[in-house]
């Protein structure tokens, strides 16, 4: 059933100096010792399930991925495989350079034991999803551009219907349209029923896309099970280690002009989004963007966007501490109704929070455009605009206000000589 590690181990032979694995050869003396990079790897990814990497570099998630895709053989345990199978991995490293990009297809096909017609239109297929012009596709493949390289790659490696896939960070393959057509024919994939098995850095991504995710931390599967939990807890580790890197936490912006900073399309790869952020403006009774505000005030947000494509879209807002913890998100792919945005030109998109439930504490905003499927991000501004909220009216404390209900002791009974069990536990 779909894709499943038992018991999966990689250890890799490591020499000090490159001569030394001619010298081991030679004298026949063990030169090298042995880096365990994973182990103890047992999980199942069922067909029709996405299912995350995470972890940070050197984990050894590209090591369990190349394992997946039978590129590299496990030193212990077995992956067994239930379908056709393809790795969006280093993409372009079986390419001839010399060769053109239709030759190129042609022996991929031939890879895959296709002939005939069979071949031609695997070929026509890949040239057709590329979108490479006739006079490129002629051309050997090592004048083309890296991103058109890439396109014909991944064109290629998906071009048989693949009943496993293997995606490694593929989704930043080519400039914004090709990511998104490559994630579309993904998302196509995954809604057919083909098992994915999908690392990346990008954990708004591995949120939106997979049912359930594992962290690998130092070759050993750290935390599994359903995506939220086990990339919250991977965040966790990450922020202890990035403020025990730092020593000093990273100055958090404190005025709107240095929060923009992070705004833009320097988080795009790819050149210039194609829906551009423009700003987020807070109002309350008070004012409009006012670094201060109350709790259980009523509050509106109001994000203008400018969109250059007819292309639908997202947009979404957050919440956030200065820690980076989300308190609350949400976007417009989320409402009932699922209302796209599109159309060439500004668009504003306005948000109320009635008697805003927030308690006393620093807070700033985060906000996506996201494509139509709301999983792709377009543009992104993070840790924006910080505001602080004061809690004057009640006593509770925490980070939001939870509707709740004392349900004992009742109301208006004076209860001084009643004794429940909770009482007698010293906790009320
Ligand atoms: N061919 C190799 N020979 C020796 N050590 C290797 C080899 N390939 C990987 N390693 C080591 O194995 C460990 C896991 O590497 P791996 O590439 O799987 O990590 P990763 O989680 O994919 O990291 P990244 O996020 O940077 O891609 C690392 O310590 C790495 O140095």
């Amino acid at each position: 059933m779909g894709l499943s590690f038992h018991g999966v181990e990689k250890s890799y032979a490591v020499y000090d100096r490159p001569q030394d694995r001619l010298w081991e050869w030679v004298l026949r003396q063990r030169r090298h010792r042995m880096h365990v990079a994973l182990t103890g790897v047992e999980f199942a990814v069922q067909p029709g399930e996405t299912f995350g990497l995470v972890g940070e570099n050197g984990a050894g998630k590209s090591t369990l991925l190349k394992i997946a895709a039978g590129t590299i053989r496990p030193t212990k345990g077995e992956v067994r495989r239930d379908g056709r199978i393809a790795a969006l991995l280093e993409l372009g490293a079986g390419f001839h350079p010399e060769e053109s990009g239709y030759d190129n297809m042609r022996f991929m096909a031939a890879l895959h034991g296709l002939e005939g017609d069979a071949m031609s239109a695997f070929v026509e297929s890949a040239v057709t999803f590329s979108e490479l012009s006739d006079e490129s596709l002629k051309r050997p493949v090592k004048t083309y551009s890296s991103g058109m390289f890439m396109r014909l790659a991944f064109a290629g490696a998906t071009a048989v219907e693949p009943q496993i896939l293997i995606v490694d960070e593929a989704l930043s393959v080519g400039d914004m349209h090709f990511q998104k057509k490559s994630l579309d024919r993904i998302l196509a994939l995954r809604d057919r029923g083909a098992t994915i098995l999908f690392c990346s850095h990008n954990l708004y991504q591995v949120r939106s896309l997979c049912q359930r995710a594992a962290w690998i931390h130092g070759g050993l599967v750290q935390e599994m099970g359903p995506t939220e939990g086990v990339v919250t807890a991977y965040e966790a580790h990450e922020r202890r280690r990035y403020i025990h890197l730092r020593q000093d936490v990273p100055p958090v912006p404190s005025t709107e002009s240095e929060g923009a900073a992070h705004i833009g399309s320097e988080v795009i790869q790819g050149g210039v989004p194609l829906v551009k952020f423009l700003s987020l403006k807070t109002e309350t009774a008070e004012g409009v963007n006012m670094s201060q505000l109350e709790s259980f005030e009523d509050m509106s947000v109001e994000i203008e966007v400018e969109s250059y494509t007819s292309d639908p879209f997202h947009v979404a807002l957050a919440i956030v501490r200065p820690d980076k913890d989300n308190v609350f998100g949400t976007g417009t792919q989320m409402r009932a109704d699922k209302q796209v945005l599109s159309g060439v030109g500004r668009h504003i998109v306005r948000v109320r929070f009635p008697a805003i439930a927030l308690l006393s504490g620093k807070y700033l905003w985060s906000v996506y455009v996201l494509d139509d499927s709301g999983f792709q991000v377009i543009d992104m501004a993070e840790l924006i605009q910080p505001f602080t909220v004061l809690n004057r009216t009640r006593q509770e404390f925490g980070l939001v206000m939870l509707d709740h209900e004392w349900l004992s002791p009742p109301l208006g009974v004076n209860n001084s000589h009643v004794s429940s069990p909770v009482d007698q536990g010293g906790r009320i």
